[in-house]
């Protein structure tokens, strides 16, 4: 890894965010009608570094709906739950090529939801989240372990959730997908409740970039200095990250950012190079895909101009 400094480090954060604020690009995700309301202007960059200095500009401390990054930690906590090898015998670490909320994914693995981090596979993750058969309690496990991850605890954004659980008519069809292919370990509405909730969690960029920053440093929380998850995890979420973190995208992505990275509709997206930094940035506005237009151009910007590369 190339090093760098954090005087460095700082200026090109700052580049980034004033060469990428005025790009406007893409569209707020519209199909969860709360996301289409958030103000598309908002923009913010944050990078944890593995001494829990954190490194950012624009609008780090607004808090946004996590989406699709709650993939990452939900994976980590059923694989320290079941351990990773189990976690690939139910659910997999197979890039799909195909979008987040694909049916098509399902039938095309032979009945098996792929990754934890596409949606069917979430929706099999929470329901395998222990302890299983008690909702509060899984949602106890989730959101402490969320909390652990970021440093600080994420809040419920309650009417991202009313909005999403009026709305999650495919997510039903996966959830009762996956019972008929007894790939679902626990009651499919209960499962796919819990998924939804997790999906409207509210977060910061700071947040993201700590959360980014505890799997860079291979399951420390560089900030609290506590011990999150277990160090062989990391790079076993670190590999499906790469191979799935921008769905149908994620060649094109890895390519040019040289980061793996998990991106979310409400506009987050987290990348994490293991021993370097955690980086996060959060905009509205996304791409046809669902990834967040500003956030893409600042964390490939951030990586080519320090030379920061995971495979080379
Ligand atoms: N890509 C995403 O962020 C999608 C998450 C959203 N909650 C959904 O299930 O559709």
């Amino acid at each position: 890894m190339q090093k760098f400094d954090t005087k460095q480090l700082n200026d090109v954060v700052n580049e980034a965010y004033e060469k990428i604020k005025g790009d406007d690009g893409g569209n707020n995700a519209d199909y969860i009608p709360f996301l289409a309301k958030v103000p598309s202007k908002l923009f913010g960059i944050s990078v944890c570094l593995p001494d829990g200095e954190i490194v950012e500009a624009g609008d780090t401390d607004y808090v946004f709906g996590i989406e699709s990054v709650s993939k990452v930690p939900t994976a980590i906590l059923a694989m320290q739950q079941y351990g990773a090898d189990t976690i690939l015998q139910k659910i997999g670490a197979d890039a799909t090529g195909l979008p987040f909320n694909s049916i098509m994914a399902i039938l095309l693995e032979n009945d098996h939801p792929s990754t934890p981090l596409v949606n069917a596979g979430a929706i099999t993750a929470c329901s395998m989240v222990k302890p299983v058969g008690n909702s509060d309690g899984k949602w106890k496990s989730i959101t402490d372990f969320l909390a652990g991850l970021c440093g600080s605890p994420l809040v419920l954004q309650d009417e991202l959730y009313k909005s999403e659980s009026a709305t999650n008519f495919n997510n039903r069809s996966i959830a009762w997908l996956l019972k008929n292919y007894n790939r679902i370990y626990d009651d499919p509405d209960m499962s796919l409740d819990i998924y939804t909730r997790q999906c409207s969690m509210g977060v910061t960029a700071r947040q993201l970039s700590i959360c980014g920053g505890t799997i860079a440093n291979r399951g420390v929380n560089p900030v609290t200095k506590k011990k999150v998850f277990d160090a062989e995890l990391t790079s076993k979420i670190v590999a499906m990250i790469a191979s799935v973190g921008f769905y149908e995208h994620t060649g094109d992505w890895i390519f040019t950012s040289g980061i793996p990275a998990k991106t979310g509709v409400g506009g987050g997206i987290v990348g994490v190079l293991p021993g370097v930094m955690g980086i996060a940035a959060f905009s509205p506005k996304l791409d046809g895909s669902g990834n967040s237009v500003r956030a893409q151009n600042a964390i490939k910007y951030i990586t080519n101009k320090l030379g920061l590369n995971l495979f080379g």
